[in-house]
């Protein structure tokens, strides 16, 4: 069934109708020594039992081998396309090279794993020419371990391509990109390259020197030393990232005479090296200025071959022919897309299991890569990737639910019913200062709508409680599950939270149910439905505590809101019945921030015991002059102290921080800095309580700072 093969084939063909051969127990196997060595090796894994003398053959080369002659011209003219050809006692793998030879057995082992092989022939391709992941997100960067099955999922689903660049590993960036790793990750890389190679993965190390590169000779060349140090290592694919800097390393001209220079003294003097990838600065439009220059001061002097990654229209965004018909005409070549899902490294409390979708179809010669950037969590990364597999290499019969569903099969087959069920759940992001979201709850929205028009409606009751009782279920045994057990590890503080939201609802919806029975039933359902509004924050508050956005959430999008919206509403409806006051809020965020400073407007701000913390943001902010910040709470409070890191030391002066009770009269509270420290604080006074705290450019002009921290200490 040609459908379940992922990612979808070009050609398929039905040789004869309903015919199949069993797979052959034992084969003769034709090939060119040497010719596809690890289309050898992976045939091998796949069908172990070689024979002489047996009558059933499988042919294996690429286009130029004697053994496929007869085949040449079946052979895809793409690059690392291939044909098969199953008859009832002969299997022909031809590639067009040898990594499409490699593609051509991943497809016949998925056909082996369907069981008896239909007589077919498949014609297949790949319609982008580099796809798969650039490993480029802040937080965490992935294990060795996890590395490894990485290269061996890309493998299997025909990525080609796995970019190193994680933003938190000192030897990539700054201060140490001009130094050689230490033995142990030197070791590592080694054997990350020679996993790569196996499963005809280009490994392509990233350096990220933008942020302290000195356009110096001395810099050059140690930029050249670093990468012949990674060459030596087994390095054949090379990228320069820009991104998220501000200062010197900016310029365009020093980065194309850089790039022009490496690719010139380097890559071409290499010959087995690909092209070089670049991350440009400016890698979204939303922050381009065309006739600032930079972008076409890099279309018209870097050297063709040089790639240029792009984001999109936005630093999070889907990709659609708008999107490349700007941008290919001004960097004068196609766009590289770095896709950024499903990083979650602006949301760390989300994890994104949900469906890839949004991207266009019919662009496929408007790219000429498209690499996703994931989460910290690697096995849980795998949803989306596997869906970025499909759809990389056929876009027009890319279908996200199939591919989404596929996928959750390929990474749990023994439960993936369970994680499809947590998976459906988990997987907005929540608001963002990007402002991306994706869609969650999906086949329970209709019913969710209904009941927050109205609770007693008795089939929405129903639905959702039977759904909040699969949900805590599917939680259950994916808890207990050990089939996959890095990805269970990844996911149990989600999975936990689920559980809890699963039991909540049910209680929520036993409380309408309850509501004119016994008073005692509905007691009891209501101070457990309490109980677990209780538990379910404490674990937001105890796990997954990173210093950005801490905590674990699940159904943020409509079921939990839903929910909390029920749970008032028949709270507050007993109340009424019976005279009492019991707790009608189900959680609420007192802090509303506001902004016009355009990277920050949409930024998430949230109490947290004793703090209330402004998300910080990875990239470089722009911030307008007499642009503010301000933070207002619903009832007043005494701020004790603000803590703030705008990544740049001697700007405090260019920012007041005022601070009123009431939004009409405001009190300037002095900033201080420490010099060649970035972080700044302010004590402010508790003699009278406060309704809004803002931060505004006072400078005159538009300043560059980084948003690490802003944290409002109140007092108690
Ligand atoms: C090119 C690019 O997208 N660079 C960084 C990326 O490293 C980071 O993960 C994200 C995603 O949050 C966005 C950018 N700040």
């Amino acid at each position: 069934d040609a459908s379940l093969l992922q990612p979808k084939v070009q050609e398929f063909e039905l040789s004869q109708n309903e015919k199949t051969v069993a797979v052959p127990s034992s084969y003769q196997l034709v090939l060119t020594e040497g010719s596809c060595p690890h289309a050898a090796e992976a045939l091998k894994q796949l069908l172990p039992n070689k024979q002489e003398k047996t009558e059933f053959k499988i042919i294996l080369g690429k286009k130029g081998d004697k053994a496929v002659k007869k085949y040449a011209k079946k052979i895809p003219s793409h690059k690392e396309g291939y044909y098969i050809e199953v008859d009832d006692h002969c299997i022909v793998i031809a590639g067009a090279d040898a990594r499409g030879a490699f593609y051509g057995v991943q497809t016949l082992a998925q056909m082996v794993r369907q069981g008896d092989l239909s007589l077919c022939t498949i014609e297949d391709y790949p319609d982008i020419a580099f796809r798969g992941v650039v490993e480029g997100f802040y937080g965490t960067p992935w294990s060795h371990e996890a590395r490894m099955r990485q290269l061996a999922f890309y493998g299997r689903n025909k990525m080609n391509t796995y970019i190193y660049g994680p933003k938190d590993d000192p030897y990539h960036s700054s201060p140490n990109w001009r130094k050689p790793y230490p033995e142990k990750e030197a070791a590592q890389i080694h054997a990350l390259i020679e996993q790569a190679a196996r499963n005809e993965v280009n490994f392509v190390w990233a350096i990220h020197p933008g942020k302290d590169i000195k356009w110096t000779e001395a810099d050059r060349d140690a930029l050249i030393q670093k990468f012949e140090a990674m060459y030596q290592l087994g390095v054949r694919s090379f990228a320069v990232f820009f991104d998220d800097i501000s200062g010197d390393g900016t310029d365009p001209v020093r980065q194309a005479e850089l790039l022009n220079y490496i690719d010139t003294h380097f890559i071409q003097q290499k010959h087995d090296v690909t092209p070089l990838v670049m991350c440009p600065t400016e890698y979204n439009k939303s922050w381009s200025d065309v006739k600032g220059g930079y972008l076409t001061t890099l279309g018209k002097m870097l050297n063709p071959s040089i790639q240029i990654m792009w984001t999109g229209d936005r630093v999070i965004a889907c990709i659609d022919k708008p999107t490349l018909d700007w941008i290919n005409p001004l960097i004068q070549r196609k766009a590289y897309i770095w896709w950024n899902f499903p990083v979650n490294d602006y949301v760390r409390d989300h994890l994104l299991l949900g469906p890839v979708y949004g991207n266009a179809k019919g662009i496929q010669d408007e790219m000429s890569g498209f690499v996703s950037n994931p989460m910290e969590h690697a096995e849980s990364s795998k949803i989306s990737l596997y869906s970025v597999a499909d759809y990389t290499w056929n876009l027009d019969t890319y279908d996200s639910i199939q591919s989404w569903k596929h996928a959750i099969q390929d990474l749990l087959p023994q439960k993936a019913a369970y994680l499809e069920t947590f998976a459906t759940h988990c997987s907005d992001l929540g608001t963002n200062g990007h402002g991306f979201r994706r869609d969650e709850s999906v086949p329970l929205q209709p019913m969710l709508k209904v009941l927050a028009q109205d609770m007693n409606a008795s089939e929405a009751v129903d639905s959702v409680l039977r759904e909040c009782m699969r949900l805590e279920t599917a939680c259950d045994v994916l808890l207990a599950d050990n089939e996959n057990p890095a990805l269970i590890h990844e996911m149990r503080p989600w999975l936990k939270q689920g559980k809890l939201l699963g039991e909540y609802g049910q209680c929520v919806l036993q409380m309408v149910k309850a509501l004119n029975g016994k008073d005692a039933a509905f007691m009891t359902y209501y101070d457990r439905a309490r109980a677990l509004q209780t538990l379910m924050y404490e674990l937001d508050m105890t796990e997954n505590q990173n210093p950005y956005q801490p905590g674990v959430k699940v159904g943020s999008l409509i079921l939990l809101p839903t929910l909390n919206q029920v749970y008032t509403q028949v709270t507050s409806t007993y109340n009424a019945q019976h005279k009492t006051h019991l707790e009608t809020k189900a959680e609420y965020n007192p802090y509303t921030l506001t902004s016009d400073v355009p990277q920050l407007k949409t930024q998430v701000v949230r109490a947290r015991h004793q703090y209330v913390n402004v998300s910080p943001s990875n990239e470089v902010i722009k911030w307008p002059a007499g642009a503010m910040l301000q933070i207002a709470v619903d009832q007043p409070v005494r701020f004790e102290a603000l803590t703030m890191d705008l990544g740049t030391p001697r700007v405090a002066s260019q920012f007041t921080l005022e601070v009123s009770s009431e939004g009409q009269e405001w009190k300037s509270v002095s900033l201080s800095q420490a010099a060649e420290k970035t972080e700044i604080t302010a004590s402010i006074p508790t003699d009278t309580s406060l309704k809004f705290i803002r931060l505004t450019n006072k400078s005159g002009q538009e300043t560059q700072v980084y948003f690490k921290k802003f944290t409002l200490k109140v007092q108690k």
